[in-house]
């Protein structure tokens, strides 16, 4: 497990151990660790250019002193200055034999080109997590002419905040980002999630409360996975209720059956709309003969619900959003299972929301919301009388924010989908999932998704346990994928993907939360 902690519980952490620890003890270990990064990434430290842009703060302070450890070691060291500089860094990175330029206003575009164009390294000390608004312009001349590929950020790309992940105006854009003690929210969470490159945690030691923030990694997901025991039994296992699939989209329900399929359910009951010609049902049959078909009547609700006992429902792929759906969602809703809701079912819940905010919170069991950015607009707006206009604005400014602001709202878990997918309870527990890829953006992997999740509902996971799984499980299967994927892909890639993760040798073994 990764854990991302607010910039303030990082302050009070690192106060506590600096009262602890001689003068700079802390920033040399911070300093160690980016050094040992950096070396790895060159190596051959001797002789290599590096530029060091070092703004006047503490983050400032670790590049230059990481600039004076190279330069002890051969390196040959320009550092670029806003303004002031940390002074002890400064004197450091001076007795080394390193160089120092600036303030930046004196420098001619020429001069900062050539020192940039030189470099094999560059390391980005503007701004750490003291950075508040956008970059002055001083600071986002030096983050524009930073060349990206061959630049690493310390602590957090300049110009990203911390915190959110908000970017306003120019900011560093990094290969790689080598952050200290905790990861920071803004590393993980878009737009600032774009201009980290891998990320590295150095641990540095601090005591840190519960994180705001959680990650899951191979081994945390490998752990969470269910698997069958000696006892099991196709019911047992779990069974889902899939409502998927009418005559104007049938291929959704294909989609999210195939993800179903292989998300460990036990037992798969599909619902689709008979419709003139009842083409769902017929497709699914045909793709995947393993699922029990059931089409009903549109908006049918006792067919509906008569198709069988399951553990869990999943709702929406390929549904024309409407009254008839409206009435299916409010069946779900009277069950006391658990309920993922999706695609064409989103608007109806949020019209049900609308007529009575406490339809979810006045259920025992979970209600499950997966939408991508313009659905959470969308659902919202009609749920909650949000404007979208402020919703989007909202997202980018804080996303982690505003998905828990609609959660607490309407009482739903909210998993919304992006590059770097939120998945929230509505008491604010949140993770984000960081792997995937922009493959991934290509219609019909959503289905994918809601079919997955629903199936690990089913067998037991609970509702933000199930997407965060689901989610890493459909990242790691498009990773594989050959490329361009198609969403129809990602099924067939999933059992490759749990075999592997549950043939790891540190399956089981407890992962502890250290340090971030
Ligand atoms: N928190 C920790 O546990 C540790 C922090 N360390 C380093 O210390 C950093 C934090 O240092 P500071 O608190 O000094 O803060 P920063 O170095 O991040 O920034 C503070 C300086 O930037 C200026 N500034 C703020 N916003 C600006 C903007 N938008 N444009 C231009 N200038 C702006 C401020 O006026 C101030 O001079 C961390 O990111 C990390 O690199 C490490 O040394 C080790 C441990
Ligand atoms: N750049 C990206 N990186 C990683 N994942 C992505 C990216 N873009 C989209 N995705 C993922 O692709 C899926 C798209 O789902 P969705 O928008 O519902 O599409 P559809 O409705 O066509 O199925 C989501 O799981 C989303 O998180
Ligand atoms: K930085």
């Amino acid at each position: 497990m990764r854990n991302a902690h607010t910039v303030a519980k990082i302050r009070d952490a690192e106060a506590a151990l600096l009262a602890a620890l001689p003068p700079g003890a802390l920033m040399q270990r911070a300093v160690y660790g980016l050094v040992a990064h950096v070396a790895r990434r060159l190596g051959r430290v001797y002789g290599a250019r590096i530029v060091v842009l070092a703004g006047g703060g503490d983050n400032g302070g670790d590049a230059l002193w990481a600039g004076a450890r190279l330069a002890e070691r051969g390196a040959r060291v320009d550092a670029i200055a806003p303004g002031r500089t940390h002074p002890e860094g400064t004197a450091a990175l001076l007795a080394a034999g390193g160089r120092l330029h600036g303030p930046a206003p004196a420098l001619d575009d020429e001069t900062l080109r050539r020192l940039f164009d030189q470099a094999e390294l560059v390391l980005d000390g503007l701004l750490g997590i003291g950075g508040r608004g956008g970059l002055r312009a001083d600071h986002a001349r030096l983050a524009a002419l930073a060349p990206p590929e061959r630049t690493v950020a310390v602590d957090v790309p300049s110009g990203v905040d911390a915190d959110t992940g908000a970017v306003t105006g120019a900011a560093v854009r990094a290969s790689a980002t080598v952050t200290f003690g905790t990861h920071k929210r803004g590393l993980w969470l878009t737009p600032g999630a774009a201009h980290t490159g891998p990320v590295e945690l150095v641990d540095i030691g601090l005591e840190l409360p519960e994180p705001d923030l959680r990650a899951l990694d191979d081994a945390d997901v490998a752990a969470m996975i269910p698997v069958p025991g000696p006892e099991s039994s196709k019911y047992r296992r779990g069974v889902l209720g899939l409502v998927a699939g009418s005559d104007a989209y049938p291929g959704a329900a294909v989609l999210a059956v195939g993800g179903a399929l292989r998300g460990g359910a036990g037992y798969l009951r599909v619902v689709t709309e008979t419709g003139v010609a009842s083409r769902a049902g017929d497709f699914v049959r045909r793709a995947h003969p393993e699922a029990v078909v059931t089409a009903i009547r549109a908006g049918d609700r006792a067919a509906m619900l008569a198709a069988g006992r399951v553990q869990a429902w999943a709702i929406g792929p390929g549904l024309d959003p409407g009254p008839a759906v409206r009435e299916l969602v409010a069946g779900l809703l009277g069950t006391d299972l658990p309920v993922v809701v999706d695609a064409g079912a989103l608007d109806p819940l949020a019209e049900l929301l609308a007529a009575d905010s406490a339809a979810l919170r006045a259920r025992d069991a979970p209600v499950l919301i997966t939408p991508h950015e313009g659905e959470f607009g969308r659902f919202t707006a009609t749920a909650l009388g949000w404007d979208p206009d402020r919703t989007t604005a909202d997202l980018a400014a804080d996303r982690l924010a505003a998905v828990r602001r609609a959660a607490a709202a309407t009482g739903a878990v909210i998993l919304l989908k992006g590059t770097r997918t939120l998945i929230v309870e509505p008491v604010g527990a949140a993770w984000v999932n960081t792997n995937g890829s922009g493959w991934l953006g290509t219609a019909g992997t959503g289905d994918v998704l809601t079919g997955l999740i629903g199936s690990l509902l089913a067998a037991g996971l609970p509702a933000a346990g199930a997407g965060a799984v689901g989610a890493h499980l459909h990242g790691r299967a498009a990773e594989r994928a050959a490329v361009p994927l198609a969403a129809g892909d990602l099924p067939d890639l999933l059992p490759r993907v749990v075999t592997d993760l549950l043939a790891a040798p540190d399956r089981g073994r407890p992962r502890g939360g250290h340090g971030g």
